[in-house]
């Protein structure tokens, strides 16, 4: 469903890799939805199908990979930004709040050729689902970087080699907006500044490898804000950075989110970074998502088993020492090698011998959250001869079976 608030919905995506050796369930059944200017935080652990996620969402997973199933609902903005021109500044301007029905996007559709977009609403405002575009279509490539931009892992890996800041930016900005190269280039320079870098002018000349980690992400983050989009997909933006750079990189995203207006997907690891940019948060484990919730219930009043015990995870100052509380037990299976039943069942444990290793679980809402996990289902605990009232209680006091 994709109501007003909701900018993004993704519902039962499936997205596998199809290998001599088996097919890689990769993202097998993920629904998740983003509000309009909101932080939603996508966490667990490696392999659990976080990057596959952002990846299906702009088209950007090669072969063997291929989404499956499932539908990426995009809310389109009212006015059409793929007509927001160079020349045509009162369209500019008129972008936020403005109430023109919108164009369309510049796409086969403008051209009379038929259409995979989804049905417009009575507000005027559009809706697309992206899992049905060609990956290498028009359609998606006026999606990305102009309505869906993303920020990844490796700002050094993100950046050619080859060519300067200013190339970089100015190509960003001219392939989406019919700009001169001139008010590109000083777009560009606005956009450094904006993101902290010092003295931007000098800096559009310098190739990748004569800036820090932290430059090149600032660099990457101004490329993604270049034609200010409503969301910002970032997947692990921080990871490759020392600590300091990091807690910088995140107040800057924080401080950009709360002056552009724009939503953002952040992909990663590290719960103390969720704790301070979420509004919401998404558990994945094994390319399904296993709860979402607001942070803080997320945070203080878990419902899964494994955001439980990713949260018992965390490491803490403990007596001058950062240490880690505890682990969770095993690890994540290769989606190859899927447990039956509930894909977190070997792990788990509050697992019920003869439930949980046969049923998938059904998601839940349990008060404001929503859950996979058989604990919740009274009608199903009781079908199978449990005490539902037992084991909540022994979950709630946060005991072991
Ligand atoms: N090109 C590919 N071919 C085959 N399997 C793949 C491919 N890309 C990803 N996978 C598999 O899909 C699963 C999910 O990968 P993904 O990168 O989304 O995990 P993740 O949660 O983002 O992990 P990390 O936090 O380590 O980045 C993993 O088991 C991975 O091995």
């Amino acid at each position: 469903m994709l109501t007003e608030d909701v900018l993004l919905s993704v519902e039962g995506l499936k997205t596998h890799f199809f290998l001599d050796e088996g097919v890689v369930r990769s993202v097998d059944g993920v629904s998740l939805t983003v509000p309009r200017g909101r932080t939603v935080c996508v966490v667990g652990e490696s392999g659990c199908g976080k990057s596959v996620t952002a990846r299906s969402i702009l088209g950007l997973v090669d072969p063997p990979g291929r989404i499956v199933e499932g539908n990426i609902w995009l809310r389109r903005p009212p006015v059409d930004k793929g007509l927001e021109v160079a020349g045509d500044s009162t369209r500019a301007r008129s972008r936020r709040g403005s109430t023109k029905p919108s164009g369309g996007l510049r796409t086969k559709a403008a051209g009379g050729r038929s259409t995979k977009r989804g049905p417009r609403t009575a507000e005027g405002a559009d809706r697309i689902d992206l899992a049905v575009l060609d990956p290498h279509g028009e359609e998606l490539r006026q999606v990305r970087g102009n309505e869906i931009s993303m920020v990844f892992q490796e700002p050094m890996a993100s950046l050619s080699p080859m060519y300067t800041v200013a190339q970089h930016l100015v190509e960003a900005i001219m392939l989406h907006r019919r700009v001169t190269r001139k008010d590109a280039w000083s777009r560009g320079v606005a956009l450094l500044e904006r993101v902290g870098i010092p003295r931007p002018e000098q800096r559009m000349d310098s190739y990748p490898f004569q800036l820090s980690g932290g430059m090149c992400q600032r660099v990457m983050i101004a490329i993604a804000l270049a034609c200010e989009p409503s969301l910002l997909i970032a997947d692990e933006p921080t990871t490759a950075l020392d600590v300091t750079t990091q807690a910088r990189i995140i107040d800057l995203l924080t401080e950009l989110q709360a002056d552009t207006g724009m939503a953002m997907l952040f992909i990663t690891h590290d719960l103390g970074v969720v704790a301070e940019v979420a509004d919401e948060v998404v558990v994945m484990y094994l390319g399904t998502v296993v709860e979402q919730g607001s942070v803080d219930d997320i945070f203080h009043h878990p419902q899964h088993p494994y955001t439980k015990a990713l949260l018992t995870s965390v490491p803490t100052m403990g007596s001058g020492v950062r240490q880690r509380k505890a682990s969770i037990r095993g690890e994540v299976p290769h989606p190859l090698n899927r447990p039956p039943g509930c894909p977190y069942h070997p792990r788990c444990e509050h697992a019920i011998a003869g439930l949980c290793d046969t049923v998938d679980p059904p998601q839940v809402r349990v008060g404001p959250s929503l859950s996979r996990c058989v604990l919740h289902d009274a009608e199903l605990l009781h079908a199978h001869g449990v005490d539902s009232q037992r084991v909540r209680a022994t979950f709630d006091a946060g005991e072991e079976k």
